[in-house]
């Protein structure tokens, strides 16, 4: 709820993190009272900056606690002993600060605004007053009357167009030294103009006519009086008393009411019921995710047993999900059945059962005849066709992929696949249910592997090749790592599991019995062919859950990657075995592989209409793989490399290996090198054919 960190060795930073507004909820006032504690009583401290986490400092009370009985730390005292410290603290303001919020400001010594914040005070929309002596510091602040913008009338010290909290923590160490008596707004004295009765019945006048009977705004007024005529120990009593009286009164609730009524109308949708298919640590995610937005779900296992384990584990994630967000678990939205025929009413279902299109199919045709005709259809396979499953429903308009990443209840990313049959209702429908449940959709099309995976085989093909041909598995990440990177190719493998990709593998013929005996060696359907990742898997090391794969771990589950003896000794048998003379390869010709090998599978999932523009591929990979943010995306990246490098180089790589078809230059990025290499946002102009829906 609030974040404390010392930054330059001497500020003491408290982030408030309450999304979305960073409203001052109860364990939001403990976790500042605890954090300014800790920043007053520590000597190293000098200064202490307030800020609120995404771009919004606090959008005052959370107005949600105001139905129940007051709970944690009061804010009166809590401001109080902010402004009395005795270091100087420094209110960092982007985004909002509004009613609580902003008095929380105006407790702070010093306060820095971005050019584009918020600050006021809305109470009265509410049937309240700013009743944490916002009425009282403000006017010894600014005065009586006053209306015109912050710095001019000295409510902020400094605006800026940069980051407020940086700027902040440098402005905290300049006043460190300086005297904070005549920054405490609560000292000064109320500059009042000589005629202020005359003015505040003008005004009292004005409010009665415009809102007849609003209690509010004149209790206001009266708290404006208070702030003019008395002391602030007295005036911060009536303002006290005014709130009493408007905070139980009818008025408040109504006005209170009418602001979460408007925001609740705002909320049509189609999806209210939803069912997950399968409680698989995929499945489980996914229902984490739809029951976190308030969607109602219906979880679906085969067996009792994995009924059971689903159960429990969806329950601790919830419980876990919810304590971190400071919120009650929604256990009551959920259902646990094992029969398909309790998803007769829901709106939408998404399966996720084994990646297995007979099994798939199975379930597809099951769900037409049970679930009502207009209840969309969605799979969650991460590269089956999807148009072959909606071949077998009585729908085939609403069937569409949504394509999570895991964990799903965590990534960010969302694929949803259009298939040549979905409906445009049926993808607006998945798009908006993705952004409803804060995921990055991107809409692509039906291809195998979708986009991510597709453009991963390359990639992942290339450091194996790599492999083969002399380097180490620490050098290829090592390399990737230096080039961005969080983790390279193999690190980020064991991590995922190495057992999805083999069994995917065994599936399509590369590997296992169905593989044709007479294929020359390495080669399989007519191209090179990497055995090594086959052979890992083999010793069943399948990555860090099984405390080995490309590293060795310390223990199953294990993070903590250590180069392998036994991957070290593999790799040379096999080299051996097949005649290969291992050679020095450079960082660069790693990178230029993968990356390069990447990129071209981009422009050939844009020439095939696969994706509606290069900034989509690029989207997919930074929130779906990590790509290094700094570097654009892959597209993005062969753009500031040159298209015509990365044309030559490709070239230059396919001459050397004509066996991997995967590094013969795509047409597109010929095309785009003949007619002048135009910016990435107009690379769509080239693109011959395009998906109907993208
Ligand atoms: C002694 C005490 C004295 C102090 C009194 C006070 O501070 S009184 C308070 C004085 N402060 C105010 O009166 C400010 C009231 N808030 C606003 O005016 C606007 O929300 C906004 C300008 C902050 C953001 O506008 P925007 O169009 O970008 O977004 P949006 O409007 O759609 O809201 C997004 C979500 O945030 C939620 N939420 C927002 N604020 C609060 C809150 N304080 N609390 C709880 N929740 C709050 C809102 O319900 C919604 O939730 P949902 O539906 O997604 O579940």
């Amino acid at each position: 709820m609030a974040r404390y960190e010392l930054v330059k060795r001497s500020v003491a930073l408290i982030t408030l993190t309450n999304p979305p507004v960073n409203a001052s909820s109860s364990a939001v006032r403990h976790a500042i009272a605890k954090s300014m504690k800790c920043a007053l009583s520590d000597p190293e401290v000098t200064a202490v900056v307030i800020c609120g986490e995404n771009g919004s400092f606090c959008g005052g009370a959370d107005i949600r606690e105001f139905a129940g009985p007051l709970k944690g730390p009061p804010l009166v005292p809590l401001l109080d002993a902010i402004e009395a410290g005795e270091k100087p603290v420094v209110a960092a303001i982007e985004g909002v600060a509004l009613g609580g919020g902003f008095e929380l400001a105006l407790v702070c010594h010093y306060r820095i605004a971005h050019s584009k914040a918020r600050l006021g005070f809305p109470e009265v929309t509410l049937g309240i007053l700013p009743a944490a002596g916002g009425t009282q510091r403000l006017l010894r602040l600014i005065g009586i009357p006053a209306a015109a913008i912050s710095l001019k009338l000295g409510i902020v010290d400094q605006v800026t167009e940069q980051n407020a909290c940086e700027v902040a923590v440098e402005f905290a160490l300049r006043a460190v030294a300086k005297p904070l008596l005549s920054r405490r707004v609560s000292m000064l004295t109320t500059r009042c103009p000589p005629d202020l009765d005359a003015l505040l019945d003008a005004v009292t006048m004005q409010v009665k006519k415009k809102a007849p009977g609003v209690m509010a705004p004149l209790a206001c007024i009266q708290a404006v009086r208070a702030a003019a005529t008395m002391p602030y120990y007295k005036g911060i009593k009536r303002e006290g008393e005014l709130m009493a009286t408007l905070f139980n009164s009818g008025q408040a609730w109504a006005l209170q009411y009418c602001f979460f009524a408007q925001r609740t109308a705002g909320k049509w949708t189609l999806i209210r019921s939803a069912a997950v298919i399968g409680l698989g640590t995929m499945g489980r995610g996914i229902a984490v995710c739809l029951a976190r937005v308030g969607i109602s779900v219906i979880a679906v296992e085969s067996e009792k047993k994995l009924l059971e384990t689903g159960r429990q584990m969806v329950i601790g994630m919830l419980e876990r999900d919810a304590k971190r967000r400071g919120v009650s678990a929604s256990l009551n939205l959920f259902k646990f059945t094992l029969s398909l025929h309790d998803l007769k009413d829901v709106d939408l279902v998404i399966e996720v059962v084994f990646e297995d299109m007979a099994l798939k199919k199975r379930v597809f045709q099951e769900l037409s005849k049970v679930c009502r005709p207009a209840t969309l259809l969605c799979t969650n396979t991460s590269g089956l066709d999807v148009d072959a499953l909606a071949g077998v429903t009585d729908r085939p308009h609403l069937v569409v992929g949504m394509h999570f990443f895991s964990p799903a209840h965590v990534m960010k990313l969302l694929e949803v696949v259009c298939g040549p049959r979905s409906s445009s209702e049926t993808i607006a429908t998945a798009m908006s249910l993705g952004k409803r449940m804060g995921k990055v959709s991107v809409a692509v099309g039906n291809c195998p592997g979708f986009v991510r995976n597709r453009m991963l085989k390359p990639y992942i093909d290339q450091a194996t090749f790599l492999l083969e041909e002399g380097a180490t598995p620490e050098q290829i990440d090592k390399a990737l790592e230096d080039f961005g990177f969080a983790m390279g190719v193999f690190r980020m493998s064991d991590l995922a599991g190495l057992d999805v990709g083999w069994r995917v593998r065994k599936e399509s013929g590369l590997n296992g019995s169905d593989v044709d005996p007479e294929s020359p060696p390495r080669r399989r359907q007519g191209r090179r062919y990497c055995l090594i990742p086959d052979m890992v898997c083999e010793q069943g090391r399948f990555g860090q859950k099984t405390g080995g794969g490309w590293y060795m771990y310390d223990k199953r589950g294990g993070t903590n990657a250590k180069p392998d003896p036994l991957i070290q000794n593999l790799l040379e048998t096999y080299r051996s075995k097949y005649g290969i003379q291992p050679r020095n390869i450079s960082n660069q010709e790693i990178v230029e592989r993968c990356l390069f090998a990447l990129a071209n599978e981009g422009f050939g999932i844009l020439e095939d209409g696969m994706a509606a523009r290069p900034e989509d591929i690029d989207v997919i990979y930074l929130f779906g793989y990590g790509f290094p943010r700094h570097r654009g995306g892959p597209m993005f990246y062969a753009s500031m490399v040159g298209l015509e490098r990365v044309l030559k180089r490709l070239e230059h790589y396919h001459q050397a290996h004509p066996d991997v078809p995967h590094l013969k230059p795509s047409p597109l990025l010929k095309t785009l090198v003949a007619c002048g290499i135009p910016p990435v946002q107009k690379w769509r102009e080239h693109i011959k054919t395009m998906h109907s829906h993208l």
